[in-house]
């Protein structure tokens, strides 16, 4: 298996100065539970910093309202519940009008597992054609079906840390850690996915290519900041973006926002709902130093 280093980060989406929120996309994520009604907003939040036109939150209604008040620019579409307030019920088919017209998809943060989100996840994967971003527990339920990543080339973009990793691959955290660069590239070029591991110096690689991430700091090590990179990746997407060139640069300007939240608040002083506050800051500094200040 021959692994290009890449080194260059990609041209991010095109703003035409016509553009209407139609045409910058939309993301649906679909996650949240009883007590991580944070993971899914933070992504949320991640997806509309990340410049796409809507961005949908698919949650069990027990936390719609605190979901929502999250931020007024989110819309939500809440869902029944189980008794440990997961999404339950609705089937692949119940939603299949709500995906229709959606550009990209985010399955997993905060979402928690249960037989009943294993089966809709699996449904999604395996007949959506759309990119999809899968994180958290969707990666841990993943685990045990990673046949539907093989029914065909359809852009996938997976972001595990390396305990989640370990679970997918069926490798002790130490033979990952150790060789990081391997057992990701060949895990994608199995599955044919791109696949984010993340941690310090995060890699994205297809199993083709490799890059090496270079922001980001020990400040990001605190909950809830690997959500926003779920929904800035998902929004990137949505964008147009293909699933390599989105994980790059969304990790990329995930790294950069980590970076200066850390500049301003301090590494111990930083926490995850500051990153897509950080988010227009590293923007700017990304068009500033590669994209002629088209932003
Ligand atoms: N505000 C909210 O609502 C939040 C909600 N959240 C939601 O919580 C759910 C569970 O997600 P999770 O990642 O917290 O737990 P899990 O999948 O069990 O993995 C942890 C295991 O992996 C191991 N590990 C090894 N290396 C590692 C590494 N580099 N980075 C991290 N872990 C590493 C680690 O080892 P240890 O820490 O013991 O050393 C441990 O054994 C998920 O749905 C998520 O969205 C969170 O996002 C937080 C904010
Ligand atoms: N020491 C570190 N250096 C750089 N980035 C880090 C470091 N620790 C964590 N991160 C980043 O923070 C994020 C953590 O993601 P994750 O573990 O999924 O958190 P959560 O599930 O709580 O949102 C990842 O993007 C990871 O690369
Ligand atoms: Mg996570």
């Amino acid at each position: 298996m021959i692994v290009d280093q890449v080194t260059d980060l990609p041209r991010p989406p095109q703003r035409p100065a016509s553009g209407h929120k139609g045409t910058f996309g939309r993301t649906m994520l679909i996650g949240g539970s009883r007590g991580m009604g944070g993971a899914i907003s933070l992504s949320g939040m991640g997806a509309l910093r990340s410049g796409a036109g809507l961005v949908y939150l698919v949650i069990p209604k027990g936390i719609a309202d605190v979901v929502a008040g999250h931020s007024p620019s989110y819309l939500t579409i809440p869902l029944p519940e189980d008794d440990s307030g997961r999404i339950s019920s609705i089937t692949y088919a119940d939603l299949k009008s709500q995906l229709k017209d959606k550009d990209s998809l985010g399955l997993g943060p905060g979402c928690g597992q249960s037989d009943h989100l294993k089966e809709l996840f699996r449904n999604i994967l395996l007949h959506e054609e759309k990119p999809i971003v899968v994180d958290a527990d969707a990666l841990n339920m993943l685990a045990d079906m990673l046949d539907v990543l093989h029914e065909g080339p359809v852009p996938r973009v997976l972001t595990p840390h390396p305990g989640e990793f370990s679970r997918l691959a069926n490798l002790p955290i130490k033979t990952i850690d150790k060789h990081r660069q391997q057992v990701a590239a060949e895990f994608a070029d199995v599955y044919d996915v791109t696949l984010i591991l993340k941690g310090e110096k995060t890699i994205v690689t297809d199993g083709h290519r490799m890059y090496v991430n270079p922001t980001g700091n020990s400040g990001m090590a605190t909950g809830g900041t690997g959500d926003v990179l779920t929904g800035i990746i998902s929004g990137l997407l949505a964008q147009g973006m293909l699933a390599f060139e989105a994980a790059q640069l969304g990790t990329y300007l995930h790294g950069l926002s980590g970076d200066l939240a850390a500049q301003e608040l301090s590494q111990p002083g930083m926490i995850s709902s500051d990153l897509p506050r950080y988010l227009g800051k590293a923007w700017q500094q990304f068009y500033a130093l590669h994209d002629s200040g088209k932003g």
